[in-house]
């Protein structure tokens, strides 16, 4: 199997067919719904909150809302009575149980649920998959995390309607470190094989660290990817403000981080400080324009003409250069 990563890999542009970047469209369709790019802030503390939910949904993106400490059953009432779409996450504890059952005997149906645990290949997984479709049949159910083809392949047969991939690339992940196990440092080799068997929509989730890497996750396989700490540091973001040397910081923490459990058990995140970098909206736009620039490089009009694209392996074992037969 060919190993490679976000920082080892160069997409090759094929002819243009556009007259400029503005005919290429960034947008992605997932559960039914056209958002304007294939991006969604990680459901995380540190970087969404109900306030952004609201205006991401508001301004055509898609979002998911995290599940620390918050009512999710208000949640979802307070966004669908201001014409928003609904998307939460739930874990598998019995807590998250009640919220399904709740939500159900209410009426109140989420338009998405992200079943987000830390190793999402398990029974645990299956069994809220089947609970949410039992209860929430016309919920879109995203679920994770995982990080091979046999995981993918299970996911989907328990009943997901995307699976999202990625065991330990974050930025502020400890996974790789404190149990040997995971996806961190191939991330993308790890995306296109997982992808191979996939027959649902793939999140690709943790490790983007420039905008071209969102084009290459599209490339091996992504209908959309989960980013964390590229989007932590604005004036918007929910982290507390640091000043250091007078240059102006947002903290980013993992969700399994002593930070966001409040307690040191099982911990496998860590907390940095990110640079503030302006507005969340600037950044969104930028990544749109950029996504559209792929796109044309790629010679294409449309996000997935991205995967049509050849690609070389910079450096390492596995270098060379890689075609569409
Ligand atoms: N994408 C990634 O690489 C990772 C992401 N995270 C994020 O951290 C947050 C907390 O995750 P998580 O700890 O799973 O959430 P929870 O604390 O809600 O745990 C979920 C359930 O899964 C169990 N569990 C957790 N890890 C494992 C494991 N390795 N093997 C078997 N059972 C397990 C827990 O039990 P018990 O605690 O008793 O074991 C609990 O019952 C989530 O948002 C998750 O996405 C965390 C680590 C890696
Ligand atoms: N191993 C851990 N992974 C975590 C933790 N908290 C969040 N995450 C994952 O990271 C991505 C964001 O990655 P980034 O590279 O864009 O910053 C997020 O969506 C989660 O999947 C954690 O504590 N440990």
């Amino acid at each position: 199997m060919e190993i490679f990563d976000y920082d080892n890999i160069l997409l090759l542009p094929r002819k243009c067919r556009v007259q400029s970047r503005a005919e290429c469209d960034a947008g992605v369709t997932l559960g039914g719904r056209r958002f304007r790019l294939p991006v969604v802030p990680a459901n995380m503390k540190t970087v969404i909150t109900q306030e952004l939910c609201l205006w991401m949904a508001q301004h055509g993106y898609f979002y998911v809302m995290h599940r620390f400490d918050i009512d999710n059953v208000q949640f979802v009432r307070e966004m669908q009575s201001q014409g928003s779409f609904a998307s939460i996450s739930l874990g598998v504890k019995d807590a998250d149980y009640a919220t399904v059952d709740t939500l159900a005997a209410l009426g109140l149906v989420p338009e998405y649920v992200t079943i987000d645990i830390a190793h999402g290949h398990a029974d645990s997984v299956q069994h809220m998959i089947a609970h949410i479709k039992a209860k929430l049949p016309a919920t879109f159910v995203i679920a994770g995390n995982v990080g091979t083809p046999e995981a993918v392949i299970d996911l989907e047969n328990w009943g997901a309607d995307a699976t999202k991939v990625g065991i330990g690339p974050g930025k502020v992940c400890i996974t790789k470190l404190k149990t040997g196990f995971g996806t961190g440092g191939w991330q993308l080799s790890a995306l296109k094989w997982c992808a191979r068997v996939a027959t649902k929509p793939i999140i690709a989730d943790g490790g983007i660290r420039e905008h071209g890497d969102i084009a290459k996750s599209v490339r091996f396989g992504a209908t959309m990817v989960m980013i964390g700490s590229m989007l932590a540091g604005h004036e918007e973001s929910p982290g507390a403000t640091v000043e250091v040397d007078g240059k102006l910081y947002k903290e980013y923490y993992g969700s399994a981080s002593d930070f966001n459990k409040g307690e040191y058990r099982h911990v496998e995140g860590k907390r940095i400080l990110e640079p503030v970098k302006g507005k969340l909206a600037d950044t969104l736009i930028e990544m749109e324009q950029d996504v559209q620039s792929s796109i044309s490089y790629a010679g294409g009009t449309q996000l997935m003409d991205i995967r049509r694209v050849n690609y070389v392996i910079l450096g390492g074992d596995n270098a060379g250069e890689h075609l569409l037969m």
